[in-house]
């Protein structure tokens, strides 16, 4: 493996869950690594810990021991300023639940991210490049919708195009299709197959549905608390 194609990568960690009395180790050093231009699922057993795993490597959690590497750099060595760079630019997230904000619309919930960034930017600049999204995600004709104006499957497909704005190195996504019918679930797989495609959009996704995984470029299992390859008969 070419170590200068290694976006993400993590060696040894662990997260033991200790706030409610009880010892819970649920990783238990995990070791995997992410290429860029990847488009990576994890799958593995309700409960054996991968939004644990995807939470750390989004630096929303902190692991027990262990490193995390993004491009090299220690995520646990990373200022307050650096992380929420980290949070704004690196990364993208995508949940199982779309979190949009319900008094905006469809268009400034994706414009957000950028605001944020970058409150100063040229806003015609941005909301051009957030009206693309949209467009790309099958929603050009949605634009000024409020979420509880949209369907479930169209609300993912907003927070899609939201996690896409900051052209983030990483999409990091857990479930995006847990919530929905067949239907949409087969769209929203569509979807992040071809923003990997036309985008070279990196990804890593957490997922229980096997037409994803029919899309990825590489596949891993959590088990007993590892990362270990996919097999097929292990499911
Ligand atoms: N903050 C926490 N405190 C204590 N235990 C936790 C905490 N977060 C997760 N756990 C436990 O860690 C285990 C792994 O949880 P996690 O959500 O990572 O699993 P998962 O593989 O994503 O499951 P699923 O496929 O059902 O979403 C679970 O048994 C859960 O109860």
């Amino acid at each position: 493996m070419n170590n200068a194609e290694k976006i993400l990568e993590t060696k040894a960690l662990t997260r033991v869950f200790s706030e409610t009395g009880e010892r819970l180790e649920i990783l238990k050093g995990v070791d995997f690594s992410l290429l860029k231009n990847e488009f990576c699922v994890l799958t593995g057993a309700s409960g054996s810990g991968k939004s644990t795993f995807l939470n750390l490597v989004g630096a929303l959690d902190t692991p027990t021991s262990g490193e995390i590497l993004f491009e090299g750099k220690n995520l646990s060595k990373m200022s307050a300023k650096e992380k929420d760079e980290y949070h704004a630019k690196k990364v993208g997230f995508v949940f199982q639940f779309h979190h949009l904000l319900s008094e905006f619309t469809a268009l400034e919930n994706v414009c957000i991210p950028a605001r944020i960034l970058n409150p100063l930017g040229n806003f015609s600049e941005q909301r051009e490049y957030a009206e693309s999204l949209l467009e790309k995600v099958g929603l050009a004709g949605r634009l000024k919708h409020l979420p509880q104006e949209l369907s479930g499957g169209e609300r993912q497909r907003v927070a899609v195009a939201r996690a896409l704005m900051n052209r983030p190195d990483v999409i990091l996504a857990d479930e995006p299709s847990g919530s929905l019918d067949e239907k949409n679930a087969r769209m929203l797989n569509e979807l992040f197959q071809q923003i990997h495609e036309d985008y070279k959009q990196t990804l890593l996704v957490v997922t229980h549905d096997e037409r994803m995984a029919e899309f990825a470029t590489s596949r891993v299992h959590m088990h007993g608390g590892v990362v270990v390859p996919f097999e097929k008969e292990r499911e």
